[in-house]
């Protein structure tokens, strides 16, 4: 145990963590250099393709050094904050944290957010500045932040460059010296935190665990205490860049799990291994079950395709726990799904991936929060769909979620910034300035108004200087309203909102516009209109084709006319009819892009 290293390395999304972590295996010969790609621990080709680790992943390496052998677990995490769970559960797995700044850059506000993770699990800290190679990087202003905020110094920040290979010995002889051996009883009984699991299509799922206390040993009956059930351990073993099988995993170290589990849904990640016949008397501290925040339809573009989109989804579920989804019916669209995702980001690549792995055309409806409605009658009820929510007599109130945002930008910015974040209906909590021209503003801010074209706003006006951060708060009042869309006087459930009073009649408005640039013109003459209850609010009309395509074709052309009927066929595509008209997919997520 004394030669084992369990770390992981946190850092602002992009600051460098997986190229620095491809230079570490590189460098421990954990890999053949013929084996050796990019940004090998991203092995999902949209991981590799978005330039983003979208799950934690784990490897060990062997590192020699003063004649003795060293055992590291380096455990990779996910740098968005839609995946800040899993970032937790990795942190607690580990003793010590490589702190990855960009030397460009400068600390941003996952940077932070995650070192207050890593010093709440008393993780030893090592800084490293990274990038020190590119031309703009500037290691003394960005080593002044760094000891600024951990106290340490100058010379514990190592200098480094994954992209160049420099400092990667420095790093790893950093991480023998100053990341503390785990401790943990192995003559107890075993207790093994979850923290990671995978899906693999011929094998099921395999959990990624560490052991905290006793050991684990092939065929053991094993339980998960959180959710109650109970495995054989078919298959355990280390994580090198292939599964290395083994008989036995000891306290401290880090190893997988292979048992025949069918479901991601069955693994919880934070949950506690144990054995059966001699369980440990309490689960590891900090599981919680992670909760969806955005929710939205997904529906497919031919409806006979229904099924095909439940086998997809099932099958992304297995790999994907934090998916979570519920068949809906709407009006407009028929049969499909209500999907819940952690974040916007998920939601993207939930959509993302059922196209590109399963073929799948899809239509995704505006995201929705979940609002806590108290009704005239007493009862309380959760609403993550426009339809779902009651009449508005039937209403005493309704309360949304709310987050505190922190965002560090430039000092140059603070007010767009400001301003932007009271548009959103945010209260400014506080603004530190972290050097003379960073500042870190928290805001409190209705996590409804986040999900709606926040991100891209924050990052256009402020150049992509803004780096935002934030966690769930709990529910408040708001004065929300239903928003109605009617197309040719009839409502399109899939285009309603649940929007902020004050905004409804700005909204309406502006939606209608957008609708009438994105609809296509057809035949007849299209009324959009914007209601609250039987009330209209706004309307637009998008005027009638004058001429039918064919009329081009003179009649004579066979060929001709069928290539036109061909190209209007694959224009089709995306296109829902709802009553008379056909709604392209962009008009569903009009409201994201309401400039
Ligand atoms: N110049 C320079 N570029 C680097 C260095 N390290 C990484 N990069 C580049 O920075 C970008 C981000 O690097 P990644 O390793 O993917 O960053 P990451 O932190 O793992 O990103 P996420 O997994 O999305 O959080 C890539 O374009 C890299 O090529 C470095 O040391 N010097």
């Amino acid at each position: 145990m004394k030669n084992i290293r369990n770390f992981c390395i946190i850092a602002h999304i992009d600051h460098g963590k997986s190229t620095l972590a491809d230079r570490l295996i590189e460098f421990t010969n954990t890999v053949q250099k013929r084996d050796m790609m990019n940004q090998l621990l991203d092995d999902m080709d949209l991981e590799r393709e978005r330039g983003i680790t979208i799950k934690s992943h784990a490897i060990q390496m062997q590192y020699p050094k003063d004649g003795e052998i060293y055992t590291f677990n380096l455990i990779d995490t996910p740098g968005h904050v839609d995946f800040s769970y899993e970032v937790s559960r990795s942190i607690a797995a580990c003793e010590g944290a490589l702190l990855i700044v960009d030397a460009s850059q400068g600390i941003e506000a996952q940077t932070i957010s995650n070192l207050y993770l890593a010093i709440n699990h008393d993780l030893e800290i090592i800084p490293v500045l990274n990038k020190i190679d590119l031309p703009g990087a500037m290691p003394d202003e960005v080593s002044d932040q760094i000891i600024d905020l951990i106290g340490c110094k100058k010379e514990d920040i190592i200098h480094a460059s994954g992209k160049e290979g420099i400092g990667i010995q420095e790093i790893l002889d950093a991480v023998v010296a100053r990341v503390p051996a785990p401790k943990g009883e192995p003559n107890e009984p075993l207790q093994a935190l979850i923290f990671d699991s995978t899906f693999n299509s011929y094998r099921g799922i395999e959990v990624i665990f560490r052991v905290y206390n006793g050991e684990i040993k092939k065929g053991d009956r094993v339980k998960f205490i959180n959710t109650g059930k109970e495995y054989f351990a078919d298959e355990i073993g280390t994580l090198g860049l292939e599964q290395e099988p083994k008989s036995i995993i000891k306290t401290g170290d880090v190893g997988y799990l292979i048992s025949g589990i069918k479901e991601a849904k069955e693994v919880k990640v934070g949950d506690t291994i144990t054995q059966v016949a001699n369980p440990c008397t309490t689960a590891i501290q900090g599981f919680e079950e992670v909760k969806p925040m955005v929710f939205a339809g997904i529906y497919p573009v031919e409806t006979s395709e229904f099924e095909d989109l439940r086998d997809a989804m099932e099958k992304l579920q297995l790999n994907d726990a934090s998916l979570v989804w519920e068949p809906e019916t709407s009006a407009a669209l028929g049969f499909g799904f209500r999907c819940g995702f952690l974040g916007m980001l998920h939601m993207e690549i939930v959509q993302e991936r059922l196209e590109r792995e399963f073929d799948m055309t899809v239509i995704t409806t505006v995201p929705s929060v979940k609002f806590k409605v108290q009704t005239t009658a007493g009862e309380t009820q959760w609403v993550s769909a426009p339809s779902e929510l009651p009449e508005p007599n039937l209403i005493n109130v309704i309360e949304e979620p709310y987050i505190k945002a922190q965002i560090i930008t430039k000092s140059e910015y603070t007010g767009v910034i400001m301003s932007l974040c009271m548009d959103k209906r945010g209260i400014l909590i506080n603004q530190i300035y972290l050097t003379t021209d960073r500042v870190e503003l928290t805001f409190d801010m209705p996590l409804s108004e986040v999900v709606f074209d926040f991100f891209d706003r924050l990052k256009t006006i402020s150049r992509g200087y803004a780096s935002l951060d934030y966690e769930y708060k709990g529910y408040e009042p708001g004065y929300m309203v239903k928003l109605d869309i009617m197309l040719n006087g009839e409502k399109v459930d899939a285009l309603s909102a649940i929007v902020h009073r004050d905004k409804a009649y700005d909204w309406g408005k502006r939606l209608c516009e957008k609708l009438r640039e994105l609809l296509p013109r057809q035949q007849f003459e299209i009324a959009i209109q914007a209601a609250i209850g039987q009330k209209i609010i706004a309307r637009e009309t998008v005027k009638a084709l004058r001429k039918d395509v064919l009329a081009k074709c003179y009649g004579g052309d066979i060929s001709r006319k069928r290539k036109l009927l061909e190209k209007q066929k694959k224009g089709k595509k995306r296109m829902r009819q709802v009553g008379n008209v056909e709604i392209p997919q962009e008009a569903f997520m009009a409201v994201l892009k309401l400039d």
